[in-house]
């Protein structure tokens, strides 16, 4: 089921280049869509698009059959949670704890308190995350890979129904990677509708779902990786030579550049 639709879209900024010309995507419960395309070509700003941070300049955007623009911000902070890129989040004023509860803002009232379910959820999230000694930590003091990982807490914490991650992964090591990797995948099979942007192709590999290909005169066109990720593809959009083969020892396809 789509939870959120996205026909004929448009964007660019004012006076700039075409950003997104006539896109089309259904984000679909229990799916998971990696969007890989060069820099600059607009991945971070259609994320903004899809969570009604910036509006279309043509076309409609639907969250659950509504348009998007008739949705009150905290109508659509109930429904999906957006993990911005690590330049947008740097030194932060706050505990890790106190960011985490922010997560929860969408869901509370007014005047509502934080309540011991909510600092439990808080520390449960962190646990997950394997990072459960950063709580009392002021976020300005965290590496780039602990931020990350935080961010990508407080995001949970606001129990999403569709999640949207711009580049999760880029600050951190391998471990971690898999981490995310497979709790993106854990949550896909609890029935999330997950989007997010990477520059590593081999990443939509092994979440082994759909892939979108932005190219640089803003079209977008997605499948299934499968199809998707091929040498053809990935070296026109990337315009650089890259090998996409099949590897017996992982049992998958493998991404490698070359120089
Ligand atoms: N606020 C803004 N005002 C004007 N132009 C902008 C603004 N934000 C981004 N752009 C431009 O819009 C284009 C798309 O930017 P965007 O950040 O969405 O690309 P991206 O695909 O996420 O890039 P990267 O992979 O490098 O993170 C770029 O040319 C960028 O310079």
């Amino acid at each position: 089921m789509a939870i959120l639709e996205v026909s004929n879209v448009q964007f660019n900024y004012p006076k700039g280049p075409q950003c997104l010309d006539q896109v089309n995507l259904a984000l679909n419960t229990g799916e998971i869509t990696t969007i890989l395309g060069p820099n600059g070509v607009g991945k971070s700003t259609f994320l903004q698009l899809l969570c009604g941070l910036l509006q279309p300049t043509g076309g409609e955007i639907t969250l659950n059959g509504c348009a998007m623009d008739s949705l009150s911000p905290a109508k659509r902070a109930q429904t999906i949670a957006l993990v911005p890129q690590m330049n947008q989040i740097a030194g932060l004023p706050y505990t890790v704890l106190d960011y985490l509860l922010m997560g929860k803002t969408a869901s509370m009232g007014l005047f509502h308190k934080p309540q011991s379910a909510d600092y439990q959820a808080a520390e449960k999230v962190l646990q997950r995350l394997n990072c459960s000694q950063l709580l009392e930590r002021s976020c300005a003091s965290l590496s780039g890979g602990q931020l990350q990982l935080v961010t990508v807490g407080k995001a949970l914490m606001q129990k999403p129904k569709l999640l949207l991650l711009d580049e999760p992964t880029a600050a951190l090591d391998y471990k971690n990677q898999v981490e995310i990797l497979r709790l993106l995948k854990d949550l896909a099979h609890s029935g999330l509708a997950i989007a997010l942007t990477s520059h590593d192709p081999n990443q939509a590999i092994l979440l082994e779902d759909r892939v979108a290909l932005l190219d640089k005169t803003g079209h977008l066109r997605v499948g299934p990786m499968t199809t998707m990720i091929s040498a053809e593809n990935l070296s026109q959009i990337y315009e650089t030579d890259l090998t996409v083969t099949f590897v017996p020892n992982c049992q998958r396809l493998v991404c490698t550049l070359m120089i």
